[in-house]
């Protein structure tokens, strides 16, 4: 039988279940540090236990510094929604979740430990690197790059032959026309770095 431990029993861990479901996952379990359920499903430990558990592994987890440190510990899986429409020419890494009505185009490449939300799209030639999150229908035009751990907010866009470096906070609806080289949180349009 086909099982899957997901790390993470959140929102984000029950879609992730649904996908799993999807993919032929028969039993589906989850660890939680603080849950006993999700979405019908039983939390059988804590994150700490994942190496004990026997299965395929994903880790739910939105943060993307945690998720980096969980999957560098465990060998992960990589879940792709049968409703997303992927070119043969595009590369996914390990622990990468794409999701439904998701579009990503020819020569892309998309790291590991990746979240390609639901309805989003990631155009041609774009090089997404690890743990990048492209929100619920954030849009990247064709040859954009965006460096590991960034996070792009829901309806986020980037234009074309862009930039964005490591540990962004791109926030929700802003729309980013020029190359962002320093790390921090950027909103409106166009985006801008939020200073308090
Ligand atoms: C399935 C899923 O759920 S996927 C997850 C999707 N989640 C997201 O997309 C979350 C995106 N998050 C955001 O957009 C957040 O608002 C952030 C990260 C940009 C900023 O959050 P915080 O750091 O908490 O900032 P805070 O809410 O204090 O706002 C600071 C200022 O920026 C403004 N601001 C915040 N977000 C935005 C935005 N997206 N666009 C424009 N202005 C914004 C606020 O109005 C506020 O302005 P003010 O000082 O004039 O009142």
């Amino acid at each position: 039988m086909k099982k899957l431990v997901i790390l993470g029993a959140g929102g984000h861990g029950k879609v992730v279940a649904d996908i799993a479901v999807k993919n032929g996952y028969e039993e589906i379990v989850f660890l939680d540090d603080n849950k006993t359920s999700c979405a019908g499903f039983s939390v059988v430990g804590k994150i700490e236990d994942a190496a004990k558990i026997k299965g395929d592994k994903f880790v739910a987890i939105g943060d993307a510094n945690l998720r980096q440190k969980l999957m560098e510990k465990i060998k992960t899986v990589t879940l792709i929604h049968p409703r997303a429409t992927i070119s043969r020419r595009v590369t996914i890494g390990e622990g990468t979740v794409v999701m439904a009505g998701v579009v990503i185009n020819s020569d892309t490449k998309i790291g590991k430990g990746c979240i390609i939300n639901t309805s989003a799209s990631v155009d041609h030639d774009c090089t997404l690197d690890d743990f990048v999150h492209v929100s619920v229908g954030a849009h990247l035009a064709g040859n954009v790059k965006v460096a590991t751990r960034t996070w792009l907010g829901v309806s986020a866009s980037v234009i074309n032959n862009i930039a964005i470096c490591k540990d962004c906070m791109i926030g929700a609806g802003a729309v980013v026309v020029k190359d962002i080289n320093k790390s921090g949180t950027y909103v409106g349009v166009p985006a801008r770095l939020l200073t308090r």
